[in-house]
């Protein structure tokens, strides 16, 4: 058995996905999780890219303990600087440090010439391992590169004090087949590697993405890099419980062990797909709500009889149960804390009881509460900067013209009551929010979703907002649609005034330096 390490980017290249934006506190949140999951190394973002990711990466660096943490710089030393600043706090602070090697983006993106580029890649990296135990170098678009240069670079930048070497697949161009090769090209001609790790990272553009991360890892890497779910760049990363599950069910073929607990697995996904707003299509492998669901008679026979004649992957390596506790409104606070711990979540006292208070509310309107339910409540109360706060809502629907009134909670504690009118429902209440904050907001896009199945599901309402120069988006969950609609809108806005606070206090900062 060969030990591979688990590089996780979703926090920086499953954030950069079209349309996610998360807060510190979701950052934080799914961080720890990881820690969970059991990653070797989590890349928590890209410090120098605003202070808001700074803030992030600096506090999950001072938090996780169980695993290294990582940040994203570019070849300069104010981005290694940031980095540094950021990730200093961490037990195992790697930095990971990237510089494009092929020629079309030395030529047209870098106008560098592939000597500037080696000398700049070789003095970042000199530069950084001054200062970082582990320093991570990347070959950004590697598999469009040059294999003479980038045997010429990597020996350089090993020389420099690069420990990790890293291969990019970055526009997902490659084969399984042509990708293994390149690595044992490199393997075979840079003679400076012993006791430097390689390895891959894989984008999703063909779809080959864990095809190729699997070949790199059958050609010798010692490290595979993705994200949760796929999210990413474009058509996403490699998903990286389809590796870990491909690698624990083919052990036979793989022969490769890792530090991964799946039995998170199906809890990670979960929180990842809520907090990036970014649902799980039903037929993904390993984590899709069908990947464990037989519909076909002739299956469904097979299951009956004996589950491995259509069941490869049994639903508890990767933490679902098959039997379950019903939470409803008779539960009391036992059974929720039990249920809790079964979910695997970590909540402090005020947290436990903010979050039993909110489940008993529900249980008002809802018979069975669901672990996505309870999930959903825990991520709806775990932000706790609440600029504006939904109070109450009235509708009242007209054809052609529907009127809306409600009241928000606004930042000094003062209930800000408004009316307005629009073509539909949550039209209207977009209107009187904009009032109430007093400024245009356009929705780009809006999405609604069940949590489950029934009458009495929670929707959750995932917005796309923009606001001047700025787009962010914005969640809401509640029993019901309109409701959760106006706490999506709020959410969002109040992600603006947060990110609005950080530039001033950037700016004033940077003021002040000057
Ligand atoms: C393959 C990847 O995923 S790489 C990671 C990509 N992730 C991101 O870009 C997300 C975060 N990025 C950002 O917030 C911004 O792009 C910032 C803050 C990093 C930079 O913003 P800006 O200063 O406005 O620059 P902008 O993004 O327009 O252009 C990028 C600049 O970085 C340069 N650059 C790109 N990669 C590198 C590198 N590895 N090393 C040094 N410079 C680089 C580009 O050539 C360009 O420089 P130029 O301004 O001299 O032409
Ligand atoms: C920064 C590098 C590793 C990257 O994300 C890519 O090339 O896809």
């Amino acid at each position: 058995m060969r030990k591979l390490d688990v590089f996780d980017t979703t926090l920086r290249d499953g954030e950069q996905s079209a349309g996610v934006n998360l807060h510190g506190s979701e950052k934080v949140e799914i961080a720890l999780q990881l820690e969970r999951f059991g990653v070797d190394i989590m890349e928590a973002g890209f410090p120098a890219s605003s202070q808001g990711d700074f803030k992030a990466v600096q506090e999950i660096a001072a938090r996780v303990k169980d695993c290294s943490v990582a940040g994203l710089a570019r070849a300069t030393k104010s981005d290694i600087d940031a980095a540094w600043e950021a990730l200093r706090g961490a037990a195992l602070p790697r930095l990971h440090l990237f510089i494009a090697t092929s020629p079309i983006h030395m030529e047209y993106k870098l106008r560098k010439t592939p000597d500037e580029v080696v000398q700049t890649a070789v003095d970042c990296v000199r530069y950084a391992a001054e200062r970082f135990p582990v320093v991570q170098w990347s070959a950004e678009d590697a598999t469009r590169s040059d294999w003479d240069f980038l045997v010429r670079i990597i020996r350089e930048v090993v020389d420099a004090g690069a420990r990790v070497v890293n291969l990019p697949d970055t526009v997902g161009y490659t084969t399984p087949a042509e990708y293994a090769r390149m690595f044992q090209y490199i393997r075979e001609n840079v003679p400076n590697l012993a006791g430097v790790k390689l390895s891959a990272h894989c984008h999703d553009d063909l779809g080959l993405a864990v095809a190729n991360s699997l070949a790199a890892i059958e050609a010798g890497v010692e490290q595979v890099e993705g994200t949760l779910n796929g999210i990413g760049e474009r058509a996403g990363n490699a998903a990286i419980e389809e590796i870990l599950v491909a690698l624990a069910i083919r052990k036979d073929v793989y022969q490769i062990e890792t530090r991964a607990n799946l039995t998170e697995t199906a809890l990670t996904s979960k929180l990842v797909a809520k907090l990036t707003g970014m649902a799980v299509p039903a037929n993904k492998a390993v984590v899709g709500n069908n990947a464990f669901a037989h519909e076909s008679g002739i299956h469904q026979d097979g299951v009956l009889k004996n589950a491995e004649t259509y069941e490869i992957i049994r639903p508890e390596m990767v933490g679902l149960k098959s039997n379950r506790m019903v939470l409803g409104k008779h539960s009391g606070r036992h059974a929720f804390k039990e249920k809790c711990e079964e979910l695997n979540l970590q909540l402090s006292e005020q947290q436990f009881n903010r979050l039993f208070n909110s489940f008993k509310a529900l249980t008002e309107t809802k018979k069975e509460v669901t672990d996505d339910d309870i999930l959903a409540l825990l991520l709806e109360s775990s932000i706790e900067e609440h600029k504006y706060e939904l109070e109450f809502l009235h509708v009242s629907y007209g054809l052609n013209e529907t009127t809306a009134a409600l009241g928000v909670r606004g930042p000094n504690g003062e209930v800000i009551r408004e009316a307005a009118t629009g073509n539909g429902s949550v039209e209207a209440i977009y209107n009187v929010i904009e009032r109430v904050v007093d400024t245009p907001i356009h929705l780009i896009d809006y999405r609604i979703q069940s949590t489950t199945g029934g009458r009495d599901s929670l929707a959750e309402v995932y917005v796309k907002v923009a606001y001047h120069d700025r787009v962010v988006t914005g969640r809401g969950v509640h029993g019901d649609v309109l409701s959760a609609s106006a706490k999506a809108f709020l959410d969002a806005i109040n992600r603006i005034l947060i990110k609005e606070r950080l530039d001033d206090e950037q700016l004033v900062t940077m003021t002040a330096q000057v």
